[in-house]
This record gives structure tokens, C-alpha cells and sequence, in this order.
């Protein structure tokens, strides 16, 4: 397996240029079969998660063409039904939403369950309500979940638990049924509201996406669009906590400050001096942070997929601080490989609570999963020394060109290939 070697302890200075959102990305690719004519879809990040969609898309018969590495024209006219590759879809969270995306477009899909990172059990039952409310049959065998409908009726959907998954879900199942369809009770998240604005520009009526309550006005037919995606407010959010843990000075461009309202909040308690101009936010610290206490909730609250990273931060910061993960029951994999480099954490039920260390010590740790990934290489970074990321694909499903952006600060980091890793070994 590839891994990441960073030789720690250098302040990150500079400018970085933040990619579009992985979270709407995912979303707005399976969004685009809906299309009955070619969609254009500009500030596609180029991570393994939007490569193997694409890929999932061509083998559909949804060919894709590559404008540039981070535009992308697709035209779904061809695609005779929506079966996912069942290898590819498990590989990640979002090939799910092929099943709400195939309804729409041909009343049945098949996708295999859905894999992602493992950081709960992520059931999927409200996906499954909502598309049972709009008058499908949804039958999970052998891994496979298969949904079909004779016809889609709008429905009112109250979700149980506020999820982010379920609410895109239903709304790309709803655009084309028959009247209105109402979800309460629905994820606020940004980008919920891009899906929206994607769904729209295609001719769909989705109104209220970014508040609890989402109307859908079916549609019979749906066109082209283009469309460009948000930018990506959690790979923003790494790198302002990457920038404090090495008491940097660093220019997050192309950002939209108020999606990250609850980190700039934490951040500023923490003593992070923090900038906001326009699309802009400059991220400057000199001394050492102080600790806080961060409780993750849904929009805008702060965000779970943040959790991690800001734990790397805590753990290097003055005092106690603790985390509390309201959102997903096993997120704290990260926690005993921060362990490993020296940080104090003691974790109970959902919360983690901190006791910064002056310095981490460097050393070999494995990423579990993204966002953990993230953590780490934060960790590493802020440490003078040499560490070892191990298991970088699950960082590289989700952040584009980090190597060469945290380079681009002045981070010593260099991705190590397998077959160099097993030279070695
Ligand atoms: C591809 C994508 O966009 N992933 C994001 C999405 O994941 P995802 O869409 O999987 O997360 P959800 O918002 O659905 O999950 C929120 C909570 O609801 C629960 N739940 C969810 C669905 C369901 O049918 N039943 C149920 O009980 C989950 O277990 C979790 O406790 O939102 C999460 C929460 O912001 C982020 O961490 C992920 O980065
Ligand atoms: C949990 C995440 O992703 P996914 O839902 O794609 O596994 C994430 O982006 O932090």
C-alpha cells in the first residue's frame, strides 16, 4: 500500500486553492442521469471517489469526457438501465446515490451496499423509507439493493434522523414523480443546497433546500445543464487546522467563509488569528493554541468530518479539551494512532477528552479512514521529525492534490508508492 512521508516541524506558509465539494461531487454525478441531455459539471475534484464514479457512470453507458482534470461533460442519453459495479460501488459511500438517481430516471437500479469510511454502522433505513414512500419496492439481497417502482407518487417524508444521504436520496427519486413530494425534517448541509441548485438548473422545482423543510414539484422531463461545484468546506477546514498546528500563516482561496462559520468560531477561541475577505480567509498563528471543548453537530454546526482533524490540533494544545462526537458512534479510530506519536486522549462513549502535549513524537500510524488520514497528517506535520502515513488511500479519496498543496506551503510530504514500499520491507 502507498503511504505518505512527511518530515515534520515546518510552519505552512503561503497560498492554497481549495477543490470543489467531494460531498456535493458525489452527489451530483449520479444526479446527472437524471439529464435527458448532456450536463457540464466544472470544479470537480479529482479524487479517487469522482474517478471511480465516472467510471461507474461509463460502464453504464454514461459516457464522460474529460475537459480538464477538474471539468467534465457527461452524456447519460445512452444508458439503457442503472446497474452499479458492485466492486466499484462498494468502494465508496456515494454509489447510493445511483439508487435514488435510477428511480428518478428509469423507476429501478441496483446498487451493492455502500462502503465509505468505517466510522459507525451508517445504516441506511431512511433512504429506504423515503423511496418506499414515494411508492417503490426495496429488496436487499446478497449484498445488493435493488429498488423499483411501477410509477413514483410524491409523499410527505419526515426523517427520523437528520441525514444528509437520505435527504439527496429523496430528493433525486422525487424530481421526476408524479406531484409534490415534501422531506422534513431535512439536512441543512451546503451541499444539499448545490444537489439542489444542480437539480434545478436541469429544470426540476426544488425549493427550501438549505432549510428542515424541502418541497418537490415533479417533472416530466429534465435537460442539460452546467454547473459549478461549492467549493469544499471540510478540505478548507483541514487546512486551517493544518495552519494552526504548525503555527503558520496561510491564504485559503476559493472558500466560502460562512459554510465554515463554527470552525472559524473554535478556531478563534483557540487564539487563531483568523481573516475574512471575500472568497478568502487567512489563517495566521505564532504561539501555541489553547485547548477547547468541540461538540459535533449537523449544519451548521461544526462538523463531524472535522472532528478528527481538530483532534491533531487539540492534542498539541494548552490545557484540557474534549471532543464530542454526536453523529457517528465510531469515529475515534484515529485516537489510539494519535496515541502512538505521544498525544493523551482518553476516550468514554462519545467523547474524547485531550490533555495537550508540547510536542508529538514521529512515527509510523495508519490511516483508517479519510478523515482520520487527515488527523494524521496534521499530527505529523506539526512534529519535527520523520513520520509515516500508512494506508493514504482513504486520504486520497477525498482530498485533491494534497501532496502537492501542503508541498506548495513549504510541508515536507511525499507520497511513497507500493511498489517502492515493498521494495523496502
Ligand atoms: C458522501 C457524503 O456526503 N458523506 C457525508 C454524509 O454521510 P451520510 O450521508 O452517510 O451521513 P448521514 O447524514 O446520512 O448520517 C447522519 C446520521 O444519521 C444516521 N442515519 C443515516 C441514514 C439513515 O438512513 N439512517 C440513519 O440512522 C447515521 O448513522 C448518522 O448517525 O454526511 C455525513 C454527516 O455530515 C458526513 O460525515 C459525510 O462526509
Ligand atoms: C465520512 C466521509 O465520507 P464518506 O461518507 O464518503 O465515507 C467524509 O467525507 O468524511
Amino acid at each position: 500500500m502507498n503511504k505518505f512521508v512527511i518530515q515534520g516541524g515546518k510552519k505552512l506558509k503561503g497560498e492554497v486553492e481549495i477543490s470543489g465539494f467531494k460531498n456535493a461531487a458525489v452527489a451530483i454525478l449520479p444526479a446527472s442521469i437524471l439529464a435527458e441531455e448532456p450536463t457540464v459539471i466544472e470544479n470537480l475534484p479529482d479524487i479517487s471517489d469522482t474517478r471511480t464514479l465516472l467510471s461507474i457512470l461509463e460502464n453504464m453507458d454514461a459516457e464522460n469526457t474529460r475537459i480538464t482534470s477538474n471539468k467534465v461533460r457527461i452524456e447519460p442519453n445512452k444508458m439503457k438501465e442503472c446497474k452499479a459495479d458492485h466492486e466499484m460501488g462498494r468502494g465508496l459511500r456515494a454509489s447510493y446515490y445511483f439508487l435514488g438517481a435510477g428511480l428518478g430516471r428509469f423507476h429501478k437500479a441496483k446498487v451493492a451496499y455502500p462502503g465509505g469510511c468505517h466510522i459507525g454502522t451508517r445504516p441506511i433505513d431512511q433512504h429506504i423509507k423515503g423511496f418506499e414512500a414515494l411508492g417503490a419496492k426495496v429488496k436487499i439481497e446478497q449484498g445488493i439493493i435493488s429498488v423499483q417502482a411501477r410509477e413514483l407518487k410524491g409523499a410527505k417524508i419526515y426523517l427520523d434522523v437528520v441525514s444528509v444521504g437520505a435527504t439527496i436520496n429523496i430528493m433525486l427519486a422525487a424530481v421526476k414523480a408524479k406531484g409534490e413530494t415534501i422531506i422534513e425534517n431535512a439536512a441543512k448541509e451546503p451541499h444539499i443546497v448545490d444537489v439542489a441548485n444542480f437539480l434545478n438548473a436541469l429544470g426540476a422545482k426544488v425549493k427550501g433546500a438549505g432549510t428542515d423543510t424541502i418541497k418537490i414539484e415533479g417533472v416530466k422531463t429534465l435537460g442539460g445543464c452546467e454547473h459549478a461545484i461549492i467549493p469544499d468546506q471540510i478540505e478548507a477546514g483541514t487546512y486551517m487546522i493544518a495552519a494552526a498546528a504548525t503555527r503558520g500563516d496561510v491564504l485559503i482561496k476559493n472558500v466560502i467563509p460562512k459554510h465554515l462559520e463554527s470552525v472559524t468560531a473554535k478556531l478563534r477561541e483557540m487564539n487563531v488569528s483568523i481573516e475574512e475577505n471575500g472568497d478568502e480567509i487567512r489563517v495566521k498563528t505564532s504561539r501555541r493554541t489553547k485547548c477547547a471543548d468541540v461538540k459535533t453537530l449537523v449544519y451548521p454546526g461544526f462538523p463531524t468530518d472535522l472532528q478528527q482533524p481538530m483532534s491533531s490540533l487539540l492534542a498539541i494544545s494548552e490545557g484540557t479539551g474534549s471532543i464530542t462526537e454526536n453523529i457517528f458512534e465510531g469515529r475515534f479510530k484515529h485516537v489510539e494512532q494519535l496515541k502512538r506519536m505521544g498525544a493523551v486522549i482518553r476516550v468514554e462513549g462519545k467523547v474524547a477528552i485531550i490533555e495537550g502535549v508540547k510536542k508529538l513524537s514521529p512515527t509510523t500510524v495508519i490511516a483508517s479512514d479519510l478523515r482520520a488520514g487527515a488527523a494524521l497528517v496534521i499530527a505529523a506535520l506539526s512534529t519535527k521529525g520523520q513520520s509515516e502515513i500508512r494506508e493514504v488511500q482513504h486520504i486520497l479519496r477525498g482530498y485533491d492534490g494534497i501532496e502537492e498543496k501542503l508541498q506548495s506551503l513549504g510541508g515536507k510530504i511525499e507520497l511513497v508508492k507500493e511498489q517502492e514500499v515493498e521494495k523496502e520491507v
